[in-house]
């Protein structure tokens, strides 16, 4: 039997009686990278906040780990080790790709005291801070001010941190949104790189990162899941061509 790290039954969430997600399972074998797409408006940003408990599903159950999740809050998944990728957003502009490493680590170990004044108390953080910085590529950029960073760095050090919390699961929300041809290149070498010993869920458009970095791919299309398998198999699925070409705005 497939070593499942999480697993969804039955999941679905109804905004105002618009099912946005409905009736949906997902298995996620532990070391693999899954992959969730589908065409615009088919659910896949929902699913990734109900997996992340940052939604309560209207139905269904998911459990991580062998343990029923579905009543928890998104922080306590974290700490078990289910951590999604965080916004850029939550990076801090002004502070140095170091420091807010360090402050991602300080954050992990759920230190009471106040780690963002006491310049001892993250120093020792340091030499976990510039191996994962030299891990996702940063060793150059160390001292650089985040918001001085390049979009693609910016994602780089936004891993870094999710890495600071030691997920056994990582979720990534399109981990290549936005991104020139070359930072996609360095982004899916990193994601290859920092594979080893976790499980990714990613969320993402570029099908081309999909089919080079995914063992498995669920396909959903209007909430609903319509196709599962390897990048072979789902892209010649006709259910799956017609939704695609179907959908006003193709990922593709
Ligand atoms: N908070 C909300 N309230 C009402 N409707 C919502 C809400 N969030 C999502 N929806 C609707 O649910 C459907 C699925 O949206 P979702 O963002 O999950 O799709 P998606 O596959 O991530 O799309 P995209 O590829 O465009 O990001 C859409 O029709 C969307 O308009």
């Amino acid at each position: 039997m497939a070593d499942n790290i999480l697993e969804a039954r039955g999941l679905s969430k109804a905004f105002r009686g618009f099912m946005a997600v409905q009736d949906v399972d997902l298995s996620i074998e532990r070391g693999s990278i899954h992959a969730l797409i589908g065409p615009n408006g088919a659910g896949k940003t929902t699913c990734f906040n109900l997996l992340t408990k940052f939604l309560q599903p209207s139905a269904g159950r998911i459990v991580f780990e062998g343990r029923d999740i579905t009543e928890l809050k998104p922080a306590d998944v974290a700490r078990r080790g289910m951590v999604r990728s965080f916004q850029i957003s939550a990076v801090f502009g002004h502070m140095s790709a170091l420091e807010n490493v360090r402050v991602a680590l300080a954050r992990s170990r759920g230190g009471n005291f106040d780690f963002w004044r006491s310049e001892r108390a993250l120093s020792v953080f340091n030499d976990r801070a510039h191996e994962l910085l030299y891990d996702v590529g940063l060793s150059d950029s160390v001292d650089v001010p985040a918001a001085e960073l390049s979009y693609g760095r910016k994602r780089a050090l936004e891993i870094a941190t999710t890495l600071a919390l030691d997920p056994k699961l990582m979720l990534l929300d399109e981990p290549t949104a936005g991104m020139t041809e070359s930072d996609v290149a360095r982004i899916v070498a990193l994601i290859r790189q920092i594979r080893s010993g976790r499980t990714i869920l990613m969320v993402e458009h570029n099908l081309s990162v999909v089919s080079g970095l995914s063992d498995r791919i669920t396909v959903l299309a209007r909430g609903r899941v319509l196709a599962e398998g390897d990048y072979a198999s789902v892209s010649a699925d006709e259910a799956v061509i017609t939704a695609y070409l179907g959908s006003e705005h193709a990922d593709a």
